[in-house]
């Protein structure tokens, strides 16, 4: 079943260096318990695209156009107040920085506790209990003492899994999850994304985690949403993403996963910034940094098709779909680039434009 609908979603700031325009029509679309990455470097518009669900966009932002729909119903025509009843409750927002979350003077017990009265009516002792199952459940060891304890006696693994639990205390159908390991070293990192893997099942939640990341996407997503200048760029199931690339934006973005062990440099970046978003360059948006751009790239916008048929997608459910005039015909050099599978690892692939291996 179709939990998010998002169609057409066009969100713009006023600012006094003209109007950014942070997302650029975008439609996408979540299942039921689907885990769902959203990739893209930092100005791809995939924060704002979450605050958006949460209706927490604020001045000088605002959503111009599009559809929202949740379980059906448009989010964009609901009074704040029905707003205010889905968030923390059916929509939980999980963000980078553990500490902005939780509140320094309530020990981190209270502050769960508090949640769950407020959003299921738990009485104190239920909401208690609760809360002392959550933190176990997140992996938090000792969690009837560590009840007690304020956020400053956490370690920011301990502290991230606290808000995990927050988030996920009143069971929500949805679970925006903003780069919720970058600020943890590898290690945490790799086990927080596995236990938010498995508590996603278990609680049969959905997740639209938003990461630079391609590697975390691979770890927890079932499908991926490539985003560059406020639009997608590519969607697929993630393995055909990576196994399978097809805009040259992703092939960038892979070759620059660093692999533990890898002894060639994969800490390569993509040549170039993004672009300014209050003027994006003419016709496909990436052409500036793209090894493969031609004229025809700098005068026409390419839509997302499927890079099979050339015919249009929309890149939902199994679809792959992929926004580069080669799947409409109209590059003449194409697209030459080498996809590796590292087997030794057996990590997904490293993918390297042709003419830009380091060994
Ligand atoms: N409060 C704001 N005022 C003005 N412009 C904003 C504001 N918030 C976001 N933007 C614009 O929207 C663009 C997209 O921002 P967004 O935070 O969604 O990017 P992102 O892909 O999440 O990047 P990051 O990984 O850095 O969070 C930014 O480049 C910025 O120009």
């Amino acid at each position: 079943m179709t939990l998010l609908e998002v169609n057409d979603l066009t969100v713009k700031f006023y600012t006094q260096d003209g109007v950014v325009t942070a997302v650029d029509n975008l439609s996408y679309q979540i299942e039921s318990g689907e885990k769902f990455g959203v990739v893209g470097e930092s100005g791809a518009g995939k924060s704002v695209t979450a605050l958006s669900l949460m209706r927490l966009i604020d001045s000088p932002g605002q959503i111009e156009s599009g559809e929202i729909l949740f379980k059906g119903e448009d989010l964009l025509e609901m009074s704040e107040e029905e707003v205010r009843n889905i968030r923390g409750n059916e929509i939980a927002m999980i963000f980078q920085d553990a500490q902005t979350a939780l509140n320094p003077v309530y020990t981190v017990g209270e502050q769960i506790a508090e949640a769950i009265r407020h959003h299921l009516g738990h009485d104190e002792a239920e909401a208690r209990e609760r809360t002392i199952q959550l933190l176990d459940r997140v992996g938090i060891p000792e969690a009837e003492t560590r009840f007690s304890d304020y956020p400053h006696e956490f370690s920011g693994g301990m502290q991230q899994r606290a808000v995990i639990a927050m988030a996920l205390s009143c069971d929500p159908d949805l679970l925006l999850c903003d780069e919720p390991t970058t600020a943890l070293d590898v290690t945490i990192e790799a086990q927080i994304l596995e236990e938010l893997e498995e508590l996603a099942d278990d609680f049969d939640t959905a997740i639209q985690l938003i990461t630079h990341d391609l590697g975390v996407v691979a770890e927890v997503c079932d499908r991926v949403m490539v985003m560059y200048g406020g639009k997608p760029v590519e969607k697929a199931p993630v393995e055909e993403l990576y196994y399978d690339p097809k805009h040259p934006y992703t092939v960038g973005l892979m070759s620059s996963i660093p692999r533990v062990g890898d002894d060639r440099d994969r800490l390569q970046t993509i040549p170039g910034t993004m672009p300014d978003l209050v003027e994006l360059p003419p016709g496909c948006s990436f052409h500036p940094r793209c090894p493969y751009a031609e004229e025809s790239c700098t005068r026409k916008e390419p839509p997302l098709l499927d890079p099979e048929t050339g015919e249009e997608a929309a890149g939902t459910a199994n679809e792959h779909a992929a926004a580069c005039l080669e799947y409409s015909g109209e590059l003449q050099g194409g697209l030459d680039y080498s996809v590796e599978i590292n087997d030794s690892q057996g990590e997904p692939t490293a993918v390297n434009p042709e003419g830009d291996r380091n060994d």
